[in-house]
């Protein structure tokens, strides 16, 4: 029997890039459908950030449980800390059917690539690398070294582009935003339609 699942939405990119902000914006609107899968991370909250909201803010040993006994969709050590996606929301949101939208880095959506290939994957990238160390540095949450390493990083992380379905500039967030939900319900349509066929060669049979 037939079962229709939702989509598995991943969007990354370089850090200081705009994801969190971007991702902020689409879940802010009242029409936006999709499921925010919160992360795991073992790096201590910034100010303001609340436990199971933000992020799970959890222990190097918690966290490496949760590797052991296979609870993860995907991980990645980023600077220092674990990241990762609970496995069990992601299955059990996408078997209602409803969508659910990660906001990882570029090594996790990898991992998440080869497990689910048929999700879609969104690459956001900055205008320019100076952009994103202007972004960093005006964000105020890192010390200039850790600024440094993330934006060394940011090379790396944008040769990874070409793996993505769609790269999306983030030069304005609306603007990101807009181009992120005509991705997605063009990805619907998509889909239905590739449903619609298949169901009705079953009923043909
Ligand atoms: N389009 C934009 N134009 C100018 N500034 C932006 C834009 N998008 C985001 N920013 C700013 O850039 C900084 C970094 O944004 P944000 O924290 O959303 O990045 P991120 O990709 O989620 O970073 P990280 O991966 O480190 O969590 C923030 O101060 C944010 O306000
Ligand atoms: N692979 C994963 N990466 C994740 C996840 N949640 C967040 N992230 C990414 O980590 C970096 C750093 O985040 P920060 O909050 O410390 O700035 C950033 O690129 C996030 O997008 C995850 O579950 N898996």
């Amino acid at each position: 029997m037939y079962k229709h699942r939702g989509l598995l939405i991943v969007l990354s990119g370089p850090s200081g890039v705009g994801k969190g902000t971007v991702r902020k914006e689409l879940f802010s609107s009242p029409d936006t459908n999709y499921e925010y899968s919160i992360s795991m991370t073992t790096r201590n909250p910034r100010e303001g950030e609340v436990d199971g909201v933000d992020y799970f803010f959890r222990s190097r040993e918690v966290f490496e449980q949760m590797i052991q006994e296979g609870k993860l969709l995907e991980y990645a050590e980023y600077v220092g800390n674990y990241y990762g996606t609970p496995l069990d929301y992601v299955n059990e949101t996408l078997d209602a059917g409803r969508d659910v939208f990660l906001e990882i880095e570029v090594v996790g959506a990898a991992q998440v690539r080869e497990k689910v290939p048929n999700g879609l994957f969104i690459f956001l990238a900055p205008p320019s690398l100076s952009d994103l160390e202007t972004r960093l540095i005006g964000r105020g949450t890192e010390a200039s070294d850790i600024i440094a390493d993330r934006v060394l990083k940011a090379r790396e992380e944008l040769e990874m582009m070409h793996l993505y379905d769609y790269v999306v500039e983030n030069d304005e967030v609306s603007k990101a935003c807009d181009r992120v939900n005509a991705i997605v319900t063009a990805e619907h349509c998509r889909r239905e339609r590739v449903e619609k066929r298949y169901l009705q060669m079953l009923e043909g049979e």
